[in-house]
Protein backbone atom coordinates (compact mmCIF):
# COMPACT_ATOMS: atom_id res chain seq x y z
CA UNK A 1 0.00 0.00 0.00
CA UNK A 2 2.61 2.42 1.01
CA UNK A 3 4.91 3.46 -1.51
CA UNK A 4 9.17 3.42 -0.15
CA UNK A 5 11.06 6.54 0.71
CA UNK A 6 14.16 7.00 -1.22
CA UNK A 7 16.19 9.55 0.31
CA UNK A 8 19.28 11.81 -1.15
CA UNK A 9 22.35 12.56 0.80
CA UNK A 10 26.32 13.99 -0.51
CA UNK A 11 28.02 16.40 -0.30
CA UNK A 12 27.22 20.11 -1.80
CA UNK A 13 27.98 19.87 -5.06
CA UNK A 14 28.43 16.43 -6.20
CA UNK A 15 25.27 16.89 -8.52
CA UNK A 16 22.07 15.98 -6.37
CA UNK A 17 20.12 18.80 -7.65
CA UNK A 18 21.22 17.09 -11.40
CA UNK A 19 20.66 13.87 -10.44
CA UNK A 20 16.90 14.51 -8.94
CA UNK A 21 16.32 16.30 -11.78
CA UNK A 22 16.92 13.65 -13.97
CA UNK A 23 15.06 11.14 -11.77
CA UNK A 24 12.08 13.46 -11.23
CA UNK A 25 11.98 14.43 -14.99
CA UNK A 26 9.95 17.17 -15.74
CA UNK A 27 6.81 17.21 -12.86
CA UNK A 28 9.64 18.64 -10.37
CA UNK A 29 10.79 22.17 -9.64
CA UNK A 30 8.21 23.66 -11.63
CA UNK A 31 4.35 25.12 -10.64
CA UNK A 32 2.38 22.09 -9.96
CA UNK A 33 -1.72 21.62 -10.84
CA UNK A 34 -1.99 22.09 -7.50
CA UNK A 35 -2.63 26.01 -7.41
CA UNK A 36 -0.59 28.31 -4.79
CA UNK A 37 1.87 25.86 -4.56
CA UNK A 38 4.85 26.01 -5.38
CA UNK A 39 6.79 22.93 -5.58
CA UNK A 40 10.59 23.03 -4.47
CA UNK A 41 12.98 20.66 -4.87
CA UNK A 42 11.86 18.47 -1.93
CA UNK A 43 10.25 15.62 -3.33
CA UNK A 44 8.86 13.90 -6.41
CA UNK A 45 7.54 10.68 -7.32
CA UNK A 46 9.60 8.57 -9.42
CA UNK A 47 8.96 5.31 -11.37
CA UNK A 48 11.20 2.70 -12.33
CA UNK A 49 9.91 -0.37 -14.41
CA UNK A 50 6.23 -1.02 -12.38
CA UNK A 51 7.78 0.60 -9.11
CA UNK A 52 7.32 3.68 -7.93
CA UNK A 53 8.76 5.22 -4.82
CA UNK A 54 8.88 8.90 -3.28
CA UNK A 55 12.42 10.49 -3.72
CA UNK A 56 13.21 13.16 -1.20
CA UNK A 57 15.89 15.60 -1.01
CA UNK A 58 17.81 15.43 2.66
CA UNK A 59 20.15 18.61 1.56
CA UNK A 60 19.65 22.13 3.49
CA UNK A 61 21.04 25.61 2.49
CA UNK A 62 24.39 26.27 1.36
CA UNK A 63 26.79 25.98 3.72
CA UNK A 64 30.02 28.03 4.06
CA UNK A 65 33.06 25.87 5.79
CA UNK A 66 34.31 22.76 5.99
CA UNK A 67 32.51 21.90 9.49
CA UNK A 68 29.43 23.28 8.54
CA UNK A 69 29.12 21.17 5.77
CA UNK A 70 29.86 18.34 8.02
CA UNK A 71 27.82 19.28 10.23
CA UNK A 72 24.63 19.47 7.83
CA UNK A 73 26.00 15.98 6.35
CA UNK A 74 25.05 14.55 9.45
CA UNK A 75 22.03 16.39 10.02
CA UNK A 76 21.05 15.12 6.26
CA UNK A 77 22.09 11.54 6.65
CA UNK A 78 20.27 11.30 10.22
CA UNK A 79 17.26 12.14 8.29
CA UNK A 80 17.96 9.83 5.83
CA UNK A 81 18.27 7.15 8.20
CA UNK A 82 14.90 8.51 10.65
CA UNK A 83 12.83 8.42 7.14
CA UNK A 84 13.59 6.47 4.15
CA UNK A 85 13.72 3.15 3.32
CA UNK A 86 16.96 3.46 0.95
CA UNK A 87 19.53 5.62 0.73
CA UNK A 88 21.35 7.22 -2.03
CA UNK A 89 24.91 8.23 -0.93
CA UNK A 90 26.12 10.63 -3.76
CA UNK A 91 29.63 11.29 -4.17
CA UNK A 92 31.98 13.28 -6.47
CA UNK A 93 34.65 11.28 -8.98
CA UNK A 94 36.36 14.24 -10.00
CA UNK A 95 36.43 16.04 -6.30
CA UNK A 96 37.26 11.81 -5.26
CA UNK A 97 37.08 10.50 -1.69
CA UNK A 98 36.88 13.43 1.30
CA UNK A 99 36.99 13.52 4.73
CA UNK A 100 32.74 14.22 5.46
CA UNK A 101 32.64 11.62 3.20
CA UNK A 102 33.64 8.82 5.29
CA UNK A 103 32.37 9.78 8.60
CA UNK A 104 28.92 10.16 6.96
CA UNK A 105 29.68 6.54 5.43
CA UNK A 106 29.93 5.58 9.03
CA UNK A 107 27.02 6.72 9.88
CA UNK A 108 25.24 5.05 7.43
CA UNK A 109 26.53 1.43 7.95
CA UNK A 110 25.97 1.72 11.39
CA UNK A 111 22.33 2.23 10.84
CA UNK A 112 22.46 -1.02 8.73
CA UNK A 113 19.60 0.89 6.28
CA UNK A 114 20.00 0.27 2.54
CA UNK A 115 22.65 2.46 1.09
CA UNK A 116 23.54 2.77 -2.67
CA UNK A 117 26.89 4.34 -3.19
CA UNK A 118 26.47 6.61 -6.26
CA UNK A 119 29.75 8.17 -7.75
CA UNK A 120 28.20 10.76 -10.01
CA UNK A 121 30.13 12.71 -13.06
CA UNK A 122 31.88 9.97 -14.22
CA UNK A 123 31.17 11.43 -17.67
CA UNK A 124 33.87 8.79 -19.68
CA UNK A 125 33.73 5.27 -18.30
CA UNK A 126 36.94 4.35 -19.59
CA UNK A 127 39.00 7.41 -18.36
CA UNK A 128 37.36 7.25 -14.56
CA UNK A 129 36.76 3.96 -14.02
CA UNK A 130 40.24 4.17 -11.66
CA UNK A 131 39.17 6.43 -9.63
CA UNK A 132 35.78 4.95 -9.40
CA UNK A 133 37.30 1.97 -7.54
CA UNK A 134 38.99 4.26 -4.73
CA UNK A 135 34.82 4.64 -3.74
CA UNK A 136 35.05 0.62 -1.98
CA UNK A 137 36.93 2.34 0.69
CA UNK A 138 34.46 3.73 2.13
CA UNK A 139 33.01 0.21 3.09
CA UNK A 140 29.40 0.67 2.10
CA UNK A 141 29.20 -1.45 -1.57
CA UNK A 142 30.01 -1.32 -4.60
CA UNK A 143 30.25 2.27 -6.15
CA UNK A 144 27.48 2.55 -9.12
CA UNK A 145 29.52 5.06 -11.84
CA UNK A 146 26.97 7.33 -13.02
CA UNK A 147 26.79 10.73 -14.76
CA UNK A 148 23.59 12.78 -14.53
CA UNK A 149 24.14 15.62 -16.64
CA UNK A 150 24.71 12.88 -19.66
CA UNK A 151 22.17 10.34 -18.03
CA UNK A 152 24.48 7.52 -18.37
CA UNK A 153 24.35 4.73 -15.66
CA UNK A 154 21.10 5.92 -14.39
CA UNK A 155 19.32 2.44 -14.97
CA UNK A 156 21.47 0.29 -13.67
CA UNK A 157 21.43 2.64 -10.33
CA UNK A 158 17.87 2.70 -9.94
CA UNK A 159 18.03 -1.37 -10.05
CA UNK A 160 19.90 -1.33 -7.42
CA UNK A 161 17.88 1.11 -5.98
CA UNK A 162 14.43 -0.77 -5.76
CA UNK A 163 16.39 -3.83 -5.79
CA UNK A 164 16.51 -3.10 -1.66
CA UNK A 165 12.74 -1.90 -1.15
CA UNK A 166 11.23 -4.43 1.72
CA UNK A 167 8.68 -6.90 0.34
CA UNK A 168 5.11 -5.77 0.17
CA UNK A 169 4.14 -7.22 3.78
CA UNK A 170 1.28 -8.95 3.95
CA UNK A 171 0.41 -8.22 7.74
CA UNK A 172 0.41 -4.30 6.62
CA UNK A 173 -1.78 -4.67 3.52
CA UNK A 174 -4.41 -6.60 5.59
CA UNK A 175 -4.32 -4.07 7.99
CA UNK A 176 -8.01 -2.33 7.67
CA UNK A 177 -7.39 0.09 10.68
CA UNK A 178 -7.75 4.04 10.08
CA UNK A 179 -4.34 5.07 9.39
CA UNK A 180 -4.15 8.93 10.28
CA UNK A 181 -1.36 10.99 9.45
CA UNK A 182 -1.19 14.61 11.77
CA UNK A 183 0.64 17.06 9.56
CA UNK A 184 1.60 20.63 9.88
CA UNK A 185 4.05 23.56 10.05
CA UNK A 186 6.24 23.44 13.00
CA UNK A 187 4.57 24.43 16.53
CA UNK A 188 0.54 24.23 15.17
CA UNK A 189 -0.02 21.67 17.54
CA UNK A 190 0.96 18.48 16.06
CA UNK A 191 2.15 16.95 19.41
CA UNK A 192 -0.21 18.07 21.25
CA UNK A 193 -3.33 16.98 19.09
CA UNK A 194 -1.54 13.26 19.26
CA UNK A 195 -1.05 13.24 22.67
CA UNK A 196 -4.73 14.54 23.66
CA UNK A 197 -6.29 11.99 20.98
CA UNK A 198 -4.24 9.31 22.33
CA UNK A 199 -3.95 10.05 25.69
CA UNK A 200 -3.31 7.06 29.24
CA UNK A 201 -4.64 4.75 26.19
CA UNK A 202 -1.37 5.23 24.34
CA UNK A 203 -0.13 1.78 22.85
CA UNK A 204 3.14 2.25 20.81
CA UNK A 205 3.13 -0.33 17.89
CA UNK A 206 6.39 1.78 16.35
CA UNK A 207 7.69 -2.13 15.89
CA UNK A 208 5.21 -3.12 13.01
CA UNK A 209 6.87 -5.75 10.93
CA UNK A 210 7.60 -4.13 8.04
CA UNK A 211 7.68 -0.69 8.73
CA UNK A 212 11.68 -0.15 8.21
CA UNK A 213 10.95 3.52 8.82
CA UNK A 214 11.17 4.99 12.61
CA UNK A 215 7.90 6.15 12.69
CA UNK A 216 5.93 5.98 15.67
CA UNK A 217 2.64 4.59 14.99
CA UNK A 218 0.42 4.81 18.01
CA UNK A 219 -3.05 2.82 18.10
CA UNK A 220 -5.55 4.08 20.17
CA UNK A 221 -9.27 2.46 20.71
CA UNK A 222 -12.09 4.84 20.11
CA UNK A 223 -15.59 3.82 20.64
CA UNK A 224 -14.41 0.08 20.12
CA UNK A 225 -12.38 0.71 16.99
CA UNK A 226 -8.77 0.82 16.84
CA UNK A 227 -7.10 4.13 15.51
CA UNK A 228 -3.34 4.22 14.25
CA UNK A 229 -1.77 7.87 13.91
CA UNK A 230 1.25 7.85 12.44
CA UNK A 231 3.90 10.49 13.33
CA UNK A 232 7.31 10.67 12.17
CA UNK A 233 8.97 11.30 15.88
CA UNK A 234 13.03 11.10 13.91
CA UNK A 235 11.82 14.25 12.12
CA UNK A 236 11.19 16.63 15.33
CA UNK A 237 14.28 18.54 14.61
CA UNK A 238 14.69 21.70 16.70
CA UNK A 239 16.49 24.53 14.44
CA UNK A 240 17.21 27.68 14.51
CA UNK A 241 16.93 28.49 10.25
CA UNK A 242 13.60 28.75 9.67
CA UNK A 243 14.45 27.30 5.89
CA UNK A 244 15.82 23.84 7.74
CA UNK A 245 12.55 23.86 9.86
CA UNK A 246 10.40 24.22 6.97
CA UNK A 247 12.44 21.62 5.25
CA UNK A 248 11.87 19.36 8.15
CA UNK A 249 8.21 19.88 8.30
CA UNK A 250 7.81 18.70 4.23
CA UNK A 251 10.17 15.64 4.77
CA UNK A 252 8.05 14.70 7.67
CA UNK A 253 4.29 15.50 5.97
CA UNK A 254 5.76 13.51 3.09
CA UNK A 255 6.83 10.41 4.86
CA UNK A 256 3.77 10.21 7.09
CA UNK A 257 0.79 11.05 4.47
CA UNK A 258 2.39 8.36 2.20
CA UNK A 259 1.22 5.26 4.56
CA UNK A 260 -2.29 7.19 5.61
CA UNK A 261 -6.03 7.33 4.51
CA UNK A 262 -6.94 9.83 6.20
CA UNK A 263 -4.41 13.49 6.70
CA UNK A 264 -5.44 15.81 9.89
CA UNK A 265 -3.95 19.08 8.97
CA UNK A 266 -3.39 21.49 11.85
CA UNK A 267 -3.37 25.23 11.39
CA UNK A 268 -2.67 27.25 14.41
CA UNK A 269 -5.58 29.68 14.61
CA UNK A 270 -3.68 32.41 16.24
CA UNK A 271 -1.42 32.49 13.41
CA UNK A 272 -4.15 31.85 10.39
CA UNK A 273 -3.51 29.91 7.24
CA UNK A 274 -0.34 30.77 5.65
CA UNK A 275 1.14 29.76 1.72
CA UNK A 276 3.38 27.64 3.96
CA UNK A 277 0.34 25.73 5.22
CA UNK A 278 -0.63 25.12 1.41
CA UNK A 279 2.31 23.78 0.50
CA UNK A 280 2.03 21.32 3.15
CA UNK A 281 -1.56 20.41 2.29
CA UNK A 282 -0.98 20.14 -1.09
CA UNK A 283 1.33 16.90 -0.65
CA UNK A 284 -1.78 15.71 0.95
CA UNK A 285 -4.31 17.16 -2.01
CA UNK A 286 -1.75 14.99 -4.36
CA UNK A 287 -2.04 12.02 -3.17
CA UNK A 288 -5.43 11.61 -3.29
CA UNK A 289 -5.84 11.15 0.77
CA UNK A 290 -9.00 12.05 3.22
CA UNK A 291 -8.51 15.92 4.27
CA UNK A 292 -9.54 17.14 7.59
CA UNK A 293 -8.80 21.07 8.38
CA UNK A 294 -8.05 20.50 11.96
CA UNK A 295 -7.72 24.54 13.02
CA UNK A 296 -6.05 24.25 16.62
CA UNK A 297 -5.72 26.61 19.42
CA UNK A 298 -9.37 27.78 19.08
CA UNK A 299 -9.31 28.17 22.61
CA UNK A 300 -6.63 30.80 22.23
CA UNK A 301 -7.98 33.24 20.01
CA UNK A 302 -10.99 36.05 21.11
CA UNK A 303 -13.81 34.81 19.25
CA UNK A 304 -17.65 36.27 18.46
CA UNK A 305 -20.17 34.63 16.23
CA UNK A 306 -18.61 35.68 12.81
CA UNK A 307 -14.84 33.93 13.78
CA UNK A 308 -16.01 30.17 12.13
CA UNK A 309 -16.87 31.89 9.17
CA UNK A 310 -14.11 34.35 8.93
CA UNK A 311 -11.22 31.64 9.67
CA UNK A 312 -13.49 29.22 7.00
CA UNK A 313 -13.41 31.67 4.69
CA UNK A 314 -9.54 32.51 4.51
CA UNK A 315 -8.99 28.98 4.46
CA UNK A 316 -11.03 28.17 1.54
CA UNK A 317 -8.98 30.92 -0.04
CA UNK A 318 -5.42 30.02 0.57
CA UNK A 319 -6.79 26.31 0.16
CA UNK A 320 -8.43 26.83 -2.95
CA UNK A 321 -7.45 23.29 -4.63
CA UNK A 322 -9.12 21.33 -1.59
CA UNK A 323 -12.62 22.97 -1.74
CA UNK A 324 -13.66 19.43 -0.32
CA UNK A 325 -11.31 19.26 2.90
CA UNK A 326 -13.52 18.89 6.16
CA UNK A 327 -13.20 22.00 8.50
CA UNK A 328 -13.13 21.38 12.44
CA UNK A 329 -11.77 24.09 15.17
CA UNK A 330 -10.33 22.16 17.78
CA UNK A 331 -8.26 22.79 20.79
CA UNK A 332 -5.82 20.12 21.29
CA UNK A 333 -5.05 21.44 25.21
CA UNK A 334 -8.52 21.41 26.31
CA UNK A 335 -9.76 18.66 24.01
CA UNK A 336 -12.32 20.75 22.32
CA UNK A 337 -14.17 18.87 19.70
CA UNK A 338 -12.24 16.02 19.64
CA UNK A 339 -14.46 13.62 19.57
CA UNK A 340 -16.00 15.00 16.53
CA UNK A 341 -12.85 14.93 14.43
CA UNK A 342 -12.84 10.96 15.73
CA UNK A 343 -16.59 10.84 13.72
CA UNK A 344 -14.97 12.94 10.64
CA UNK A 345 -12.01 10.33 10.39
CA UNK A 346 -14.89 7.97 9.66
CA UNK A 347 -16.93 9.53 7.34
CA UNK A 348 -13.76 10.91 5.33
CA UNK A 349 -12.43 7.55 5.45
CA UNK A 350 -15.62 5.94 4.38
CA UNK A 351 -15.84 8.72 1.43
CA UNK A 352 -12.24 8.27 0.50
CA UNK A 353 -12.91 4.37 -0.78
CA UNK A 354 -16.95 4.85 -1.53
CA UNK A 355 -17.77 3.16 -5.04
CA UNK A 356 -20.67 4.23 -7.04
CA UNK A 357 -22.43 1.73 -9.12
CA UNK A 358 -22.15 2.66 -12.88
CA UNK A 359 -26.01 2.85 -13.70
CA UNK A 360 -26.53 5.50 -10.73
CA UNK A 361 -23.90 7.30 -11.87
CA UNK A 362 -25.00 7.65 -15.59
CA UNK A 363 -28.09 8.52 -14.21
CA UNK A 364 -26.94 11.74 -12.89
CA UNK A 365 -24.51 12.57 -15.83
CA UNK A 366 -27.11 11.95 -17.60
CA UNK A 367 -29.36 14.37 -15.88
CA UNK A 368 -26.60 16.81 -15.59
CA UNK A 369 -26.31 17.34 -19.14
CA UNK A 370 -29.45 17.67 -19.70
CA UNK A 371 -29.68 20.23 -16.96
CA UNK A 372 -26.43 22.39 -18.09
CA UNK A 373 -25.95 21.93 -22.19
CA UNK A 374 -22.24 20.60 -22.71
CA UNK A 375 -19.58 22.73 -24.53
CA UNK A 376 -19.15 23.21 -28.22
CA UNK A 377 -16.39 24.40 -30.43
CA UNK A 378 -16.87 25.01 -34.00
CA UNK A 379 -20.12 23.72 -34.54
CA UNK A 380 -18.75 20.35 -32.71
CA UNK A 381 -20.43 19.52 -29.22
CA UNK A 382 -19.04 17.75 -26.31
CA UNK A 383 -20.97 14.50 -25.84
CA UNK A 384 -20.38 12.21 -23.08
CA UNK A 385 -21.25 8.44 -23.72
CA UNK A 386 -20.25 6.76 -20.39
CA UNK A 387 -18.79 7.08 -16.95
CA UNK A 388 -18.02 4.58 -14.98
CA UNK A 389 -15.60 4.44 -11.55
CA UNK A 390 -12.51 2.45 -11.55
CA UNK A 391 -10.62 3.04 -8.55
CA UNK A 392 -10.44 4.24 -4.97
CA UNK A 393 -8.90 6.17 -2.85
CA UNK A 394 -9.40 8.55 -4.57
CA UNK A 395 -12.53 7.84 -5.63
CA UNK A 396 -11.60 8.21 -9.83
CA UNK A 397 -13.67 7.65 -12.80
CA UNK A 398 -13.32 7.37 -16.28
CA UNK A 399 -15.74 9.75 -18.64
CA UNK A 400 -15.56 8.60 -22.39
CA UNK A 401 -16.15 11.19 -24.43
CA UNK A 402 -16.54 12.53 -28.29
CA UNK A 403 -13.69 14.77 -28.01
CA UNK A 404 -11.17 15.27 -25.44
CA UNK A 405 -10.66 19.23 -26.07
CA UNK A 406 -14.24 19.91 -25.90
CA UNK A 407 -14.09 18.33 -22.26
CA UNK A 408 -13.34 21.96 -20.02
CA UNK A 409 -12.35 22.06 -17.30
CA UNK A 410 -15.31 24.29 -15.92
CA UNK A 411 -17.13 21.43 -17.31
CA UNK A 412 -15.62 18.40 -16.07
CA UNK A 413 -16.24 20.61 -12.42
CA UNK A 414 -19.48 20.96 -12.79
CA UNK A 415 -20.09 17.13 -13.53
CA UNK A 416 -18.27 16.86 -9.98
CA UNK A 417 -20.36 19.12 -8.17
CA UNK A 418 -23.44 17.04 -9.61
CA UNK A 419 -22.01 13.99 -8.15
CA UNK A 420 -20.74 15.38 -5.14
CA UNK A 421 -24.46 17.04 -4.96
CA UNK A 422 -25.54 13.35 -5.10
CA UNK A 423 -22.80 11.61 -3.02
CA UNK A 424 -21.14 14.13 -0.94
CA UNK A 425 -17.87 12.52 -1.08
CA UNK A 426 -16.73 15.20 1.97
CA UNK A 427 -12.93 15.16 2.78
CA UNK A 428 -11.87 13.97 -0.17
CA UNK A 429 -10.33 14.49 -3.21
CA UNK A 430 -12.21 13.09 -6.68
CA UNK A 431 -10.35 11.62 -10.15
CA UNK A 432 -11.42 12.08 -13.47
CA UNK A 433 -9.77 10.74 -16.45
CA UNK A 434 -11.00 11.78 -20.27
CA UNK A 435 -10.88 9.02 -22.34
CA UNK A 436 -11.85 9.66 -25.96
CA UNK A 437 -14.02 6.70 -27.80
CA UNK A 438 -12.39 6.48 -31.30
CA UNK A 439 -15.55 6.31 -33.87
CA UNK A 440 -18.26 7.69 -32.31
CA UNK A 441 -18.70 11.59 -32.68
N1 LIG B 1 30.76 16.86 -15.42
C1 LIG B 1 29.63 16.69 -14.74
N2 LIG B 1 29.15 17.69 -14.01
C2 LIG B 1 28.02 17.50 -13.32
C3 LIG B 1 27.33 16.27 -13.36
N3 LIG B 1 26.23 16.37 -12.57
C4 LIG B 1 26.25 17.61 -12.06
N4 LIG B 1 27.32 18.31 -12.52
C5 LIG B 1 27.68 19.69 -12.20
O1 LIG B 1 28.04 19.81 -10.84
C6 LIG B 1 27.65 21.06 -10.31
C7 LIG B 1 26.82 20.86 -9.07
O2 LIG B 1 25.61 20.22 -9.41
P1 LIG B 1 24.31 20.32 -8.51
O3 LIG B 1 23.34 19.38 -9.07
O4 LIG B 1 23.91 21.72 -8.32
O5 LIG B 1 24.92 19.80 -7.14
P2 LIG B 1 24.24 19.64 -5.70
O6 LIG B 1 24.85 18.47 -5.07
O7 LIG B 1 22.77 19.67 -5.80
O8 LIG B 1 24.74 20.92 -4.98
P3 LIG B 1 24.10 21.70 -3.73
O9 LIG B 1 22.79 22.27 -4.20
O10 LIG B 1 25.13 22.74 -3.47
O11 LIG B 1 23.95 20.72 -2.64
C8 LIG B 1 26.89 21.77 -11.42
O12 LIG B 1 27.77 22.67 -12.03
C9 LIG B 1 26.53 20.64 -12.37
O13 LIG B 1 26.40 21.10 -13.68
C10 LIG B 1 27.87 15.21 -14.18
O14 LIG B 1 27.33 14.12 -14.28
N5 LIG B 1 29.03 15.48 -14.84
N1 LIG C 1 -3.50 27.50 23.59
C1 LIG C 1 -3.18 26.38 22.97
N2 LIG C 1 -1.90 26.05 22.81
C2 LIG C 1 -1.59 24.90 22.17
C3 LIG C 1 -2.61 24.03 21.67
N3 LIG C 1 -2.02 22.97 21.07
C4 LIG C 1 -0.68 23.16 21.21
N4 LIG C 1 -0.43 24.31 21.86
C5 LIG C 1 0.91 24.86 22.19
O1 LIG C 1 1.62 25.10 20.98
C6 LIG C 1 3.00 24.79 21.14
C7 LIG C 1 3.46 23.79 20.08
O2 LIG C 1 2.83 22.55 20.28
P1 LIG C 1 3.44 21.18 19.74
O3 LIG C 1 2.42 20.13 20.00
O4 LIG C 1 4.80 20.97 20.25
O5 LIG C 1 3.50 21.53 18.21
P2 LIG C 1 4.08 20.65 16.99
O6 LIG C 1 3.25 21.02 15.81
O7 LIG C 1 4.11 19.22 17.37
O8 LIG C 1 5.52 21.25 16.87
P3 LIG C 1 6.80 20.65 16.11
O9 LIG C 1 7.02 19.27 16.62
O10 LIG C 1 7.88 21.61 16.50
O11 LIG C 1 6.50 20.69 14.66
C8 LIG C 1 3.16 24.26 22.55
O12 LIG C 1 3.61 25.32 23.35
C9 LIG C 1 1.75 23.84 22.93
O13 LIG C 1 1.53 23.95 24.32
C10 LIG C 1 -3.99 24.42 21.87
O14 LIG C 1 -4.95 23.77 21.48
N5 LIG C 1 -4.19 25.61 22.52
Amino acid sequence: MSKPVVAIVGRPNVGKSTLFNVLAGERISIVKDTPGVTRDRIYADVSWLDKAFTLIDTGGIEPDSDDIILSQMREQAQIAIDTADVIMFITDVRQGLVDADEKVANMLRRSKKPVVLVVNKVDDFKKYMPDVYEFYNLGIGEPIPVSAASMLGIGDMLDEVIAHFPERNAEEEEDDRPKIAVIGKPNVGKSSLINKLTGEKRVIVSDIAGTTRDAIDTAVKYCGREYVFIDTAGLRRKSKIKEELERYSIIRAVTAVERADVVVIVIDATEGVTEQDAKIAGIAHDRGKGIIIAVNKWDAIEKNDKSVKEHSDRIRQVLSFMPYAEILFISAQTGQRLNKLYEMIDVVMANNSMRLATGVLNEIVAEAVAMQQPPSDKGKRLKIFYITQVSVKPPTFVVFVNDKKLMHFSYTRYIENRIRDAFGFRGTALRFIIRERKGES
